[in-house]
């Protein structure tokens, strides 16, 4: 059983969300992979969205790219919580992702993280606390993320001259 569905528009949105994997993997939360475009396989898209809620997968969380359609779509097809991170592009870097994904019609929601490999680990991280809600292992394990994580910044007081 896959928790969380991670949904790129393009091969070429992994490297950013690999970083969404890689928090997923450490916080020990079963994930998919999938590439699916909303724009160049537009029925793909619609029967996975609306299979999300039999398959299990709780969370969606979508990344992609310039005319970021993608992360809406899914959410216009399923009630399950769709998380969009906005793809780095080389024309506007990133602003058309963001803004593609960000400003949604009353109705059908996008919790819209911040630009590129940020937004990717936060997205784990968003999905984590959802889950978390319903499994106090995931919690602890979310707990202990963040005070290693303030451990780091701290230590990292020692690196000034
Ligand atoms: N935004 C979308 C969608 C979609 O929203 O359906 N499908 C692909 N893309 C984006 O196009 C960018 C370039 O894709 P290619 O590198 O394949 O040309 C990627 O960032 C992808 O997420």
């Amino acid at each position: 059983m896959n928790q969380v569905a991670i949904v790129m528009g393009s091969i070429s949105d992994w490297p950013t969300m690999q970083s969404t994997a890689a928090i997923l993997t450490e916080l020990q939360i079963p994930f998919c992979k999938r590439i699916i475009s909303a724009h160049r396989m537009p029925q793909t898209l619609q029967s996975f969205a609306q299979q999300a809620i039999t398959e299990q997968i709780d969370v969606i969380i979508a990344g992609a790219g310039g005319a970021a359609h993608l992360p809406g779509m899914l959410a216009a097809n399923t009630t399950r919580p769709v998380i969009g991170v906005p793809i780095e592009s080389h024309a506007l870097h990133g602003i058309d992702s963001l803004l593609s994904i960000v400003q949604m019609p009353a109705g059908v929601p996008v919790s819209t993280m911040a630009i590129g490999t940020a937004g990717a680990k936060n997205a784990a991280l968003q999905a984590a606390s959802i889950l978390a809600l319903q499994d106090r292992a995931l919690q602890q394990r979310l707990t202990d993320y963040r005070a290693a994580q303030t451990q780091r910044s701290v230590e990292s007081e020692a690196q000034l001259d």
